[in-house]
């Protein structure tokens, strides 16, 4: 099953585009988002969320046309900025959004507002940037949604909080099936909680996995620079030297450097591995 899919998306502004991207996130998971600046993330979001139209290609949410109305209500959002009017304080704001919701749970948004220790009386432009993102999924995750849709929601929180609502989302996806979407730059993060991660780059995907794929199939090699030969460099997805080392990213099955352990160094690599040494070849070209 599905939560979003995205069939051959295409969007061109003047400067850039999204090329032929297409995707799905699967229900009941959590699937990271992850890209350098720039990569067209939030255009692709936007288009999710049906705020920006697509030139070419269809994107559906739970099997439907994702302009279709009634998904709203299925759907919890959370921007980098707060959409709300902002000389309203929480408790003015809740008595609008709560109505938009038939879902609306105002037990849940009581607890919520306890936990992440937000005042409901002070005006929401008064808040500092981690409250503006607290109040944001205050209000996103308050009328239970099926899926919830995040653009970096993990930037300004301090690391206490931050590591709260990573638990607090993966609890969410164990007990309720939700189904999570969410781009982010802290990509230990999604070391962490997710299951699944889409990667972009200049518009263009580079690919989807699994976690367990990812840990299975990426390593980093690292040896002595004149090891570095042009049979070595074509197996790697890209690489940085100096006079003395070099470390590379290999994709694939690392029983090839079986026997070579006194050669090179193996090493499981992170996402930020991944993203760094993908886009430092694509740089170089
Ligand atoms: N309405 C628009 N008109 C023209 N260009 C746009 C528009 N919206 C976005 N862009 C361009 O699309 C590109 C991708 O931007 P986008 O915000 O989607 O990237 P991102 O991956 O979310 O980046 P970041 O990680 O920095 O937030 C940028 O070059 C941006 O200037």
């Amino acid at each position: 099953m599905n939560a979003i899919e995205l069939n051959h998306i295409s969007k061109k502004y003047k400067e850039f585009q999204v090329e032929d991207v297409s995707f799905t996130v699967p229900k009941g998971y959590i699937t990271g988002f992850i890209g350098p600046n720039g990569s067209g993330k939030s255009t692709i979001i936007r288009m999710i969320l049906d705020a920006v139209r697509p030139d070419e290609g269809d994107i559906r949410i739970f099997y439907e046309p994702n302009h279709k109305a009634h998904l709203r209500e299925k759907i919890g959002f959370v921007y980098d900025t707060l959409h709300i009017y902002e000389d309203f304080n929480l408790k003015k704001a809740k008595a609008f959004i709560s109505e938009v919701y038939p879902s609306w749970d105002d037990e849940l948004y009581q607890k919520y507002v306890d936990r992440f220790e937000l005042p409901e009386r002070k005006k929401l432009k008064k808040f500092s940037k981690g409250m503006k993102m607290k109040a944001s999924l205050l209000f996103a995750l308050s009328h239970r949604p099926e899926l919830i849709i995040m653009d970096e929601p993990t930037a300004g929180l301090d690391p206490i909080f931050r590591r709260e609502l990573l638990d607090e989302l993966q609890n969410l996806m164990i007990n309720e099936n939700q189904s999570i979407f969410f781009s982010t730059h802290i990509t230990q993060d999604l070391d962490q909680i997710a299951d699944h991660i889409v990667f972009i780059y200049k518009g263009r995907l580079q690919f989807q996995k699994t976690i367990d794929e990812i840990r299975s199939k990426f390593f980093l090699v690292k040896g002595q620079t004149n090891q570095l030969d042009a049979d070595l460099k074509k197996i790697l997805k890209g690489y940085k030297k100096t006079s003395q080392n070099f470390t590379g990213l290999y994709e694939g099955d690392p029983s090839i450097f079986e026997g070579l352990e006194d050669e090179f160094i193996i090493e499981q690599a992170t996402l930020e591995d991944i993203m760094y040494y993908t886009t430092r070849r694509e740089r170089a070209k």
